[in-house]
């Protein structure tokens, strides 16, 4: 292993890889990015901790490669030997996954096949261990089977992105236990940011807030307000990626915050932050609704809490109000009152992601 230590990324211009370059810069790596090209830029959420290849200390590296794309998988894994893979790619919109379900399952399952593979023979041909990490999701537990869910709850996918997780999830554990890789399952419950796509339902919500109080939306147009979810701050959920990666043996996590809440909840609270009331804004379109639908998401993470220290610490609430705040920066409006002024500052400096969708 160098002395530095080596990430590679794929996903790295999404919410989580931002957060995690982020993570892994602080602690001295050297972080390598697989970025898509695109006609228009796609690097926002990564153009502050990005330098100009040119000088000497730059740390963060990107490269053009797809995970529909093994053979340029593979090129990259050799030229960049890295120490840590960090599979974080996706086609990652559930809803959007039902009208796109080739694409979907070619990059989240056969993506993640991809690269195992490639990151298999790597390994066996230089003798160098590479760690790898599989971001799971709490999708693939589905419809109900029991909750709280646990790393031994079974899973019942609902959508051609859940089973495409599950796929890569089996794999990740099959590679593991075929080749003695160090690979390791992240069974990830939603997690928000300010620097979430503005298709998901929290950065959706929360920035509509924004643009009612600014005059520039009068209505919000949601789907099923009934579905809970157990929803926590993305920038905590980078570090467990990262913790899992550092423990003596490979193994699967649950991460979590072990709270569920409705999406009517994330609506109350929010509105209810700048005075308003979210009835008086809120309809409901049919082509928000999924075919099949995920109800009910509640994540014990005992066993990540246990063997990895990990805790989760912004609450919902807290969460809520941090995405409405940034969304009220971004549109120049003054913060509404009561909320912790150096998260925002914190926050600040990124809302923007726009994933497709
Ligand atoms: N996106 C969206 N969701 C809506 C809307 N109205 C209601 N919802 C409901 O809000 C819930 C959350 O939807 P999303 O924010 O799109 O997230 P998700 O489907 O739970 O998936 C996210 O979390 C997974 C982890 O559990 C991730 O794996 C996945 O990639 C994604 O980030 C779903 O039950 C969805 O039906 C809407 O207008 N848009």
């Amino acid at each position: 292993m160098s002395a530095q230590k080596k990430a590679l990324l794929t996903g790295v211009t999404g919410q989580d890889g931002s957060y995690l370059s982020e993570l892994l810069l602080e602690k001295g790596y050297e972080v390598h990015g697989i970025i898509r090209r695109t006609s228009t830029f796609n690097t926002d959420r990564i153009n502050h901790i990005y330098q100009d290849p040119h000088l000497s200390d730059t740390k963060l590296f990107l490269h053009y490669g797809d995970l529909t794309d093994g053979t340029t998988l593979r090129k990259i894994i050799e030229q960049v030997e890295p120490d840590e893979i960090y599979n974080l790619g996706a086609q990652s919109h559930v809803r959007v996954s039902f009208d796109a379900p080739e694409f979907t399952v070619d990059t989240v399952g056969m993506g993640t096949l991809r690269l195992l593979e490639a990151l298999r023979d790597f390994q066996q041909r230089t003798g160098q261990e590479v760690r790898y990490y599989q971001a799971g999701s709490s999708e693939m537990f589905g419809l109900v089977q029991a909750v709280p869910q646990t790393e031994t709850t079974p899973f019942y996918p609902r959508s051609p992105y859940a089973c495409a997780k599950v796929y890569a999830h089996w794999q990740t554990v099959n590679y593991r236990e075929s080749y003695d890789l160090f690979a390791c399952n992240g069974i990830l419950f939603n997690h928000e940011s300010p620097r979430r796509g503005e298709t998901f339902v929290t950065r959706k919500i929360t920035r509509a807030i924004a643009r009612i109080v600014a005059g520039k939306q009068k209505k919000l147009y949601l789907g099923n307000l009934d579905a809970k979810r157990d929803w926590g701050y993305a920038k905590d959920y980078v570090e467990a990626m990262w913790l899992m990666l550092q423990q003596e043996k490979p193994d699967d996590y649950v991460v979590a915050t072990g709270e569920t809440h409705s999406v009517r909840e994330f609506l109350e609270v929010g509105f209810e932050y700048v005075g308003l009331n979210w009835q008086d804004y809120v309809e409901i379109d049919p082509r928000y609704f999924r075919p099949a639908e995920v109800e009910l998401l509640l994540g014990d993470p005992t066993k990540a809490k246990q063997q990895l220290g990990w805790e989760p610490k912004v609450t919902f609430r807290d969460l809520a109000c941090i995405m409405v705040d940034a969304d009220m920066q971004a549109l120049g409006l003054p913060t509404a009152n009561g909320n912790t002024s150096k998260d925002v500052a914190t926050l600040r400096e990124a809302t923007i992601g726009s994933s497709w969708g």
